[in-house]
């Protein structure tokens, strides 16, 4: 009915009367908020790129707390042989402390950043700022180390980041049965591993004292089958650590590997498995000399521009020797604290002098071949050994035969179901005198070529 100026008109006319009531409506609030007893702290989940720990303890202690007075609850089981575990769901929280009510509300913002929002009355603010603040704190991590899961995280692509940054890692429970004391391997080496494992996470005040971040890193070296990633999953199980195992082809360039590495929590293990395969790190040198070498030869604008292309494109999709190394020692790697670095490797001479440096690795630990006294352990572990007419024999056999742990124990376990221990040593002594050559020929190969092997953390996800 109406004309189009009259149209307009009407739309103007509605956009500013909306405005001024939302003007209002914000001086209005203002008012309320000066005027208003009550007092508001906000705690959001993430301080710029950083985790807020503080957040976390809010979440572990609300969600315990009061669990029989919530409306909604959401239940988990965490562990198999554990009971369920019943946390509330509500978005809002009355707690009490010492008499002073106080009020938990959560907000999840556009992007899905989430924020507590406390509440109390002004007259019981020095309470609340000195000492239930502290309180939920403490409990939170009370709770957190009663409850202590581990967790295997990978890093999902960056493709898959989302606004809330969460995303960045995926995660499992971690319960990978691995221990020192089944590994097998020299036992002086162990020991000593041990003992720089526990110097390491009793080692608080003395690595504040040297002025270093409290982080160790290992780079753990052996051919295909010596127990590597084992080793691993034996450490985390010792210190009750986490493991991030990072996936570097999935990383774009260096500021996500920085991105990836700020968004891991303490306590953890970041383990960088066959760092000779997953990482191109001479892909900068590489770029320098076939820069060089086309200055020489590519004189022509079309050919110029084709170059360039081809050097932007190699740049952005691998992480560089210079990030990783900053990833290990640079300023990023000190905005944590209480990490453990593993490496693992294949083939020593393959990497970069600079990566593998003392210091900057500060404990080489060589994985090697089945020893006999390796052989003891895992003959104790899968058939309940600890002596055998055979083992003279089999001692023998392993000084002049290179054979992994990992084929071991596959003859050792073949005749589990009976508990054959003798079929089981026979099949070893086959297997030593070479009626099994072409397994060892296969693993050899696979070494030469750096084929991998079955890695028991990928296969997990
Ligand atoms: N030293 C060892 N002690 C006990 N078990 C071992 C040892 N080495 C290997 N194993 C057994 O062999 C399997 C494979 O070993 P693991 O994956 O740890 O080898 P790895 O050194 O990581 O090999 P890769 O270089 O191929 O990754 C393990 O599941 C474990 O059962
Ligand atoms: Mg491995």
């Amino acid at each position: 009915f109406f004309p189009n100026h009259l149209k307009i008109a009407i739309k103007e006319c509605l956009i500013s009367s909306i405005q001024q009531f939302t003007f209002v409506q914000r001086l209005s609030d203002r008012f309320v908020t000066f005027f208003s007893p009550y007092v508001e702290i906000k705690i959001s989940q993430y301080d710029g790129y950083q985790y807020n720990h503080a957040f976390a303890s809010i979440e572990t202690y609300l969600g315990e707390k009061a669990t029989d007075k919530a409306k909604h609850l959401r239940a988990s089981q965490v562990k198999e042989s554990k009971d369920l575990v019943l946390k509330r769901d509500d978005t809002r929280t009355r707690d009490e402390y010492k008499g002073v009510n106080v009020w938990w509300e959560i907000e999840t913002d556009s992007e899905g950043y989430r924020t507590y929002k406390l509440t109390f009355h002004r007259r019981s603010r020095d309470i609340v700022t000195d000492s239930y603040m502290k309180h939920i704190f403490e409990e939170g991590k009370l709770i957190d180390a009663k409850n202590k899961k581990m967790k295997l995280y990978t890093n999902n692509p960056s493709s898959s980041w989302g606004p809330n940054k969460t995303a960045l890692w995926r995660c499992i429970d971690f319960e990978h049965p691995a221990s020192f004391d089944t590994l097998a391997m020299d036992s002086k080496k162990k020991e000593e591993i041990l003992n720089d494992l526990a110097a390491f996470s009793n080692g608080k005040e003395y690595y504040k004292k040297i002025g270093k971040a409290w982080k160790r890193g290992y780079l753990l070296h052996g051919p295909p089958g010596t127990g590597k990633s084992t080793m691993i999953a034996a450490m985390a199980n010792l210190l009750n650590y986490s493991i991030y195992d990072v996936e570097l082809t999935a990383i774009k360039d260096n500021s996500e590997l920085r991105k990836l590495l700020i968004g891991t929590a303490s306590k953890s293990i970041i383990v960088i498995e066959d760092i000779d395969c997953s990482l191109d790190l001479t892909g900068q040198r590489s770029i320098k000399k076939k820069t060089k070498k086309n200055e020489r030869f590519l004189m022509s604008w079309k050919k110029d521009k084709e170059k360039d292309k081809e050097v932007k494109e190699d740049n952005k999709s691998f992480v560089t020797l210079s990030g990783l190394l900053n990833f290990i020692d640079g300023i990023w790697s000190a905005c944590g604290q209480e990490r453990i670095i593993v490496f693992t490797t294949n083939h020593m001479a393959k990497l970069d002098p600079a990566l593998i440096r003392r210091g900057r690795m500060d404990m080489h630990i060589e994985l090697s071949y089945c020893t006999f006294e390796a052989f003891k352990i895992l003959a104790k572990n899968y058939l309940d050994l600890d002596t055998h007419p055979m083992y003279t024999k089999i001692e023998s056999l392993l000084k002049e035969t290179k054979i992994a742990p990992a084929d071991v124990a596959e003859n050792l376990m073949k005749k589990k179901s009976e508990i054959d221990a003798d079929g089981s040593l026979n099949d070893l002594i086959d297997a030593l005198e070479g009626k099994n050559t072409q397994k060892a020929t296969v693993d050899e190969s696979s070494e030469k070529h750096g084929i991998k092997r079955f890695n028991p953390f990928r296969n997990l996800f």
